[in-house]
């Protein structure tokens, strides 16, 4: 079985597709950027924590969670900039960020592909990682699921594209070796943005 494990300092593209497969960008975000924005979104984001159903039963997620339309809500200003940074250096039209927040190596979510009902077909989904580096699995829904572990530093970017979502999972494992805190920022654009903007152009 394919397995990679990755620890870069050079962008890297494990997985190609038609639209760019999964990349991984290191240091797009300077540590002093990282820094403040991290200490701006532990303090002042709106975090949850979330129930799910498993097993007949409900569970508290292992991580907190925080959710905000781009242009409509208001976002703690750091996360507004960086919000236009990460759609510049990839030209995509992002309109929502979805925060996790890992308070330590506890905390995780579960492999899953993200859901891609009300997201725009052909564009890109982008992680940006802030505070403790924690470990991605990507791994292939198909036998013989080829694996990766992918170190996401904190500056980093995880791009993935849209069509990776149905045939790779990916999840952060629990890491009991983390005590530090780790917060992502995933940036997506949801299929009605992507509309209304086609039926601008
Ligand atoms: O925290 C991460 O790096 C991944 C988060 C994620 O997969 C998600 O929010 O859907
Ligand atoms: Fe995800």
């Amino acid at each position: 079985m394919h397995q990679a494990s990755l620890f870069a300092a050079q962008p890297q593209q494990p997985i190609l597709d038609a639209e760019g497969g999964v990349r991984y960008l290191p240091g797009v975000f300077a540590p002093d950027t990282c820094a403040r924005l991290f200490a701006e979104l532990r303090d002042h984001a709106a975090w949850n924590s979330e129930q799910r159903l498993m097993y007949e039963r409900l569970v508290e997620v292992p991580r907190r969670v925080a959710r905000y339309r781009i242009g409509r809500d208001e976002l703690p200003p750091l996360l507004d900039a960086a919000a236009a940074r990460v759609r510049e250096v990839l030209g995509a039209p992002f309109d929502s960020v979805g925060l996790n927040l890992y308070r330590d190596g506890r905390d995780s979510v579960a492999p899953h592909n993200d859901k891609l009902h009300d997201l725009a077909p052909g564009q890109p989904i982008a992680v940006l990682s802030l505070g403790a580096s924690r470990r991605m699995t990507i791994r292939a829904k198909r036998a013989p699921h080829a694996t990766w572990h992918i170190e996401l530093e904190a500056g980093s970017l995880l791009v993935m594209s849209h069509a990776s979502q149905y045939r790779y999972d990916h999840g952060i494992p629990k890491d009991p070796g983390v005590v530090d805190a780790r917060i992502s920022a995933a940036f997506r654009v949801r299929r009605e943005a992507d509309d209304a903007m086609a039926q601008r152009l």
